[in-house]
């Protein structure tokens, strides 16, 4: 992966292992993150969906929307939903992401944190659709918040990196198989966030 040479040493990105991510802030410049920011959050067709935990069905604490090429079907809470369709905000950032990864995507997952109550818990990426040790690429808008890894193994070994209005974040292939992520709930008073994790469904 010959593209990925531009990362740079930079800021908070030193203590993370690069053999799993790599976070580059900047990716996208500051005036078109602010538009893409307000662009998405009003025109996504948001939904907020359901998940089961302990058997009981729980709101998911975050709305999302699922887009993507034609036949990248993708379930949530059991039920098979289609993708909805790209638009060019999407096909711009799809092409960047690309460019910078030399990986073809051909879905991205949008999650809306609306403030600090919006979270996404301890998971990892790991759906059969998304075949074996996915590469998934993230771009984020909006609040800085803390993504945080933790290895399934032992939880004592964790990183926190803070993702930034404009940045990239690439989660590499180990990532998934070994580590969980989640973007905790904060109790301070935090302003909207729009993420976009572009996926290969296989
Ligand atoms: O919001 C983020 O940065 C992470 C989202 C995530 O982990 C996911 O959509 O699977
Ligand atoms: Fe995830």
């Amino acid at each position: 992966m010959e593209q990925l040479s531009f990362f740079a040493e930079s800021g908070q990105s030193k203590g993370l292992p690069k053999e799993l991510l790599e976070y580059h802030a900047g990716f996208i410049d500051q005036r078109t993150s602010d538009e893409l920011l307000q662009q998405f959050i009003r025109t996504t067709p948001w939904k907020q969906s359901t998940q089961i935990m302990w058997d009981k069905e729980y709101l998911t604490p975050r709305l999302t929307s699922w887009h993507g090429d034609p036949g990248t079907d993708y379930s949530v809470s059991g039920k098979i939903s289609n993708p909805n369709p790209w638009t060019s905000e999407l096909l711009m950032l799809k092409e960047k992401v690309e460019q910078a990864t030399g990986i073809k995507f051909n879905s991205v997952l949008l999650n809306y944190y609306r403030d600090g109550n919006d979270s996404v818990a301890w998971h990892s990426d790991r759906e059969s659709v998304l075949g074996r040790n996915p590469i998934i690429a993230s771009v984020s808008f909006g609040q800085v918040r803390s993504f945080d890894i933790r290895n399934k193994a032992d939880h004592k070994e964790h990183y926190s990196i803070k993702l930034e209005h404009g940045s990239f974040l690439l989660m590499k292939a180990g990532l998934q198989e070994n580590w969980e992520h989640r973007v905790a709930k904060s109790t301070k008073p935090l302003k909207a966030r729009v993420n976009l994790t572009f996926r290969v469904i296989v």
